[in-house]
């Protein structure tokens, strides 16, 4: 229970009881102040301690100046506007009210001391709240701190007699605010900012006119005059001014309490409410701690990761730079480029010009060529007819390392064209025999060809040739024709011949189809050579057409188209391998059949619209063999029979007879065009060195004289010129 204590001046002396006031003299100060009525005095005074002594002294004066002035009169009252005066309200009942208003909720200085404590904390508000909220938080604070300042000693609350353990005093500070006496406003509203003392009730009563005084003295002037103005005991109007200027005093401290209570009814709330912010803005600091450290983690992973690409970033600086360099040197170089192609298209277009020329001045000297090759063709088949259209070449073949104990003739060459055979039997006969050409025993195979070429360009130029090796058996035809893997015959060359001339024809616009037959002629028989499957077909030699009598064909003959000289060796080596061959008493692997190889040269010129169709036959003939020495003589026969009708045919030509018995034997009727008429025809008499083959040798030697001695008539070449309808 609080009580409220309201200072008195220390002059006023107290009536000792009611009795003592004059008749219908009330107390003024219970009037005026309302004071409670259980409000115990206990019989003391209740003025300032420095005049008690005074009005003692001066008690005698008081009565007599009551007697005298007041009290005497006989209407002496209270003046008539006491009643006008405003009763003060207790602050008990004040207080009571406030802590009915607050319900459960009362107000008490240990609470308050305990919240103090357990609010006063520096608290920081955070400056995102804004000045208001941080003004709002300063202002509780300095409150709470004026409150626990003012707070009772728990020793004082015990000691405390009355229910109320202390009364609140305003200090200077709530004084000071204090409008003066003279009720002008205040320039300053009292404020929430004071400082309560509550004070124990004993030594509150024992100092409060000190207080009381010292409260005075620090209020506004003229509440300081008014409480240290004397005012004589008998004044009491003077003294009733005096209060009423108290009870203003007094008046507005209690709204000054007033207020300071409603602040503090409102602490709690404001508490409350701080609480919650507080509660607030620890959960956004623990928001903010939890943001914090994400961020911080966060901070860390993109230093991290700032730093790799930091380190990228140079990499690719320095890879850029690189690029940078290769580019300008690129880019320079695409510069240099650009003039070399663009001087190098000024020489272009110049020499395109210039090949525009030349193409020109080509087109001009191929018909040149062109002209001038059939001249050159047409010359060189002049010489060959000059030379004669059968001739003769002559071939000694070289004894062998086996045979070199039999006994050789005396062979002298004369010249390329004769030579002379001497027999070494004795009998010293010594003939002499001139040919086209004599190659003595030591005679490469090159040069054989060397000689046979120019025929093979014949063929190449549309005639026909036929080339054939005469001769006793061992003599080496076979050896002439085709030769051995080391020294290749004729046939072997004359096809790389051919290869070689058909590309450089091409050169000059000629297109060549080669078509080879291989034939064996053996017994009087056909056989096809490149027939490897043993059944027998039937060959026979037709005549080709009704107009030229003299060209024939063999019928069922395999004809093969080449087009590398590979693949027609390969023929050839298949046709070798089908050849009849036997053993003689001349030659241990003796051809006992006539081998002809046919090559047809079949040549197109588009562009001058020219055909040309050539021929060569290529003649291995059987070796004659005497009778004598015969093992198989009914084949020797044949062979010796065919090679009589040979010459026969060839010295009917060379005496230019009428009927030419080229039907007489397989071999003279397939040659047939090869010997007479549109031919060239080259004739090898090959005869071995030795004095034991002396007569066939002479034998042959004068057969092979006697054909070169055969002048044929022109020959005509086997072209179609302007013949539109072939293409
Ligand atoms: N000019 C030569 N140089 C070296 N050796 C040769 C020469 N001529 C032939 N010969 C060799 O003489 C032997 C007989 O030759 P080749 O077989 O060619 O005779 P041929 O006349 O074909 O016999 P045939 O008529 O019986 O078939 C062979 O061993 C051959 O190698």
């Amino acid at each position: 229970m609080m009580e409220s204590k309201i200072p008195k001046p220390s002059f006023i002396k107290k009536p000792t009881g009611m009795a003592s006031l004059p008749g219908n003299a009330r107390p003024p100060f219970s009037d005026l102040l309302n004071v409670p009525a259980d409000l115990d005095f206990n019989g003391k005074r209740f003025a300032s301690p420095e005049l008690v002594n005074a009005a003692v002294l001066n008690r005698g004066k008081l009565r007599r100046s009551r007697s005298a002035t007041d009290l005497s009169r006989p209407n002496f009252h209270r003046p008539k506007f006491v009643p006008n005066l405003e009763t003060i309200s207790s602050a008990k009942s004040n207080l009571n009210s406030a802590s009915n208003s607050q319900g459960k909720q009362v107000f008490r200085p240990t609470n308050l001391r305990r919240s103090v404590s357990a609010t006063d904390i520096n608290m920081r508000v955070p400056s995102s709240l804004g000045p208001e909220t941080n003004n709002a938080a300063q202002q509780f604070k300095r409150q709470l701190s004026s409150i626990t300042s003012g707070l009772p000693s728990k020793a004082s609350k015990t000691n405390g007699t009355a229910s109320a353990t202390g009364r609140v005093f305003a200090t200077k500070s709530v004084t000071s605010t204090i409008a003066p006496a003279s009720g002008q406003p205040t320039s300053k509203k009292p404020t929430t900012a004071f400082k309560a003392k509550v004070v124990p009730t004993k030594t509150a009563s024992v100092n409060s006119s000190a207080s009381s005084e010292k409260s005075s003295s620090s209020s506004g002037g003229a509440a300081k005059k008014v409480i240290n103005k004397r005012i004589p005991p008998y004044d009491y109007k003077a003294r009733f001014q005096d209060l009423l200027e108290k009870h203003q005093v007094l008046k507005e401290k209690l709204e000054n309490l007033r207020q300071v209570n409603s602040d503090l009814e409102s602490l709690p709330q404001k508490y409350d409410d701080c609480l919650k912010e507080l509660n607030k803005l620890k959960q956004d600091h623990e928001k903010l701690n939890a943001e914090h450290v994400s961020v911080v983690s966060e901070n860390a992973s993109l230093k991290l990761k700032n730093v790799s690409l930091s380190t990228s970033l140079n990499e690719t600086e320095c890879e850029l730079r690189l690029l940078k360099e290769q580019y300008n040197a690129a880019d320079t170089e695409r510069h240099q480029l650009r003039e070399l192609v663009k001087s190098l298209q000024e020489k272009s277009s110049a020499l395109e010009q210039q090949n525009e020329a030349l193409r020109e001045d080509n087109d001009k000297k191929a018909e040149i060529l062109f002209r001038a090759n059939i001249e050159r063709k047409d010359l060189h088949n002049t010489i060959m007819d000059l030379r004669g259209n059968i001739r003769v070449f002559c071939r000694v073949r070289p004894p062998l390392v086996s045979e070199a104990d039999r006994l050789e003739s005396a062979w002298k060459y004369l010249d390329e064209q004769s030579l002379e055979i001497g027999a070494t039997d004795g009998s010293n006969k010594r003939m002499e025999f001139s040919f086209d050409h004599v190659f003595h025993s030591k005679t490469t195979q090159e040069d054989i060809f060397e000689n046979v070429a120019p025929l093979i360009q014949s063929a190449l130029d549309g005639y026909n040739v036929c080339i054939f090796a005469y001769g006793q058996t061992g003599s080496g035809k076979t050896y002439t024709m085709d030769g051995v893997t080391d020294h290749l015959g004729v046939i072997p060359r004359t096809v790389d011949l051919i290869f070689n001339a058909v590309e450089d024809y091409k050169r000059l616009g000629w297109e060549y189809e080669i078509r080879v037959n291989f034939l064996e002629i053996y017994n009087e028989i056909l056989y096809d050579l490149l027939d490897s499957s043993g059944t027998t077909k039937e060959l026979e030699i037709r005549m080709a057409n009704a107009k030229n009598k003299t060209d024939v064909y063999v019928s069922n003959i395999i004809e093969e188209t080449v087009q590398t000289k590979n693949h027609l060796r390969q023929l050839m080596s298949i046709a070798k391998s089908n050849r009849a061959t036997a053993c003689t008493a001349g030659n241990e692997r003796s051809s006992r059949s006539h081998a002809v190889t046919k090559i047809q040269l079949i040549g197109t010129h588009r562009e001058k619209t020219e055909l040309s169709i050539g021929s060569i036959n290529l003649v291995d003939l059987a070796g004659s063999e005497s009778p004598k020495t015969s093992t198989r003589m009914d084949e020797t026969k044949n062979i010796n029979r065919s090679l009589s009708e040979l010459s026969n045919v060839i010295l009917a030509l060379v005496q230019k007879n009428e009927h030419i018995p080229y039907r007489n034997s397989k071999l003279t009727h397939l040659l047939m065009p090869s010997l007479g008429g549109n031919s060239k025809t080259l004739m090898f008499v090959n005869v071995s060195p030795f004095q034991d083959c002396f007569n066939e040798t002479v034998k042959s030697l004068r057969f092979a004289s006697q054909v070169n001695a055969c002048k044929m008539q022109k020959v005509r070449k086997n072209k179609i010129l302007n013949n539109s309808s072939i293409f």
